[in-house]
């Protein structure tokens, strides 16, 4: 099987998460800043724990490549990624240590830690479906949004998020991490029974993503940043 097969399993989860009315809000400028530094000050403890779950691929890998591999993930998130966001952060207001002391709210918590239990139970394989996601789907929706004419790309508060995800670099990281998954699932047959329970982390992350987002959106209604 490919990545594609996880994606076609589950095309409604997928669709829910990759064209969610936060990213539409995002592309139009009118997502309302209360929903976006929401989503911002978890996105830094989402980060955090990813980390964690890339560090656990270290762990569960079976060759010294995926070792370096995971290693490398580890590395850009703690001193590329987190240290990129924690600075966009600061045009927003907000600084490491009100994200370090921020609560994580039950979305992130249930995204990080199923990805982490999965990585624990299972082989690399199912942390790598838990993970896939995450980089993969914020890949479509960069392309998307970058391709749609109705994207506003003149005075949007959010171009730049917009751009890093649509960007050349994001997009062939993102690229390569895909390429591992097919790797990975070269050997795995989509009708047996390790590539059903694949499916199904797959899509349990994917509902997580969608999750995530809506987490944004309710911080409106809860009144609670
Ligand atoms: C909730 C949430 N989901 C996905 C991403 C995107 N993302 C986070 S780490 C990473 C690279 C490692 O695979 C990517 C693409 C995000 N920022 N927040």
């Amino acid at each position: 099987m490919k990545h594609q097969d996880l994606i076609n399993a589950c095309q409604q989860d997928w669709d829910a998460y990759i064209q969610h009315s936060f990213v539409q809000q995002l592309a139009k400028g009118t997502l309302a800043h209360t929903c976006y530094l929401h989503y911002l000050k978890q996105d830094f403890l989402f980060l955090k724990q990813y980390a964690r779950a890339y560090a656990l691929a270290i762990y569960k890998a079976n060759t010294l490549a995926d070792m370096r591999g995971a290693l490398l993930s580890v590395n850009t998130l703690l001193n590329s990624e987190i240290s990129h966001h924690v600075s966009y952060c600061a045009n927003w207001g907000l600084t490491e240590s009100d994200m370090e002391a921020e609560d994580e709210d039950a979305g992130t918590v249930a995204y990080t830690r199923y990805v982490l239990d999965t990585g624990i139970k299972g082989d690399i394989v199912d942390l790598y479906a838990a993970l896939a996601p995450c980089s993969m789907g914020y890949a479509e929706i960069g392309r998307n949004l970058s391709a749609d004419e109705n994207t506003k790309l003149q005075g949007n508060p959010f171009i730049d998020w917009i751009t890093l995800y649509a960007g050349e670099k994001f997009q062939q990281s993102a690229a390569q991490g895909t390429a591992h998954i097919d790797t990975l699932l070269a050997e795995i047959d989509l009708e047996s029974q390790r590539g059903q329970n694949l499916i199904k982390i797959f899509r349990t992350a994917t509902r997580m993503e969608t999750a995530f987002w809506q987490q944004g959106l309710n911080a409106a209604l809860e009144n609670n940043v």
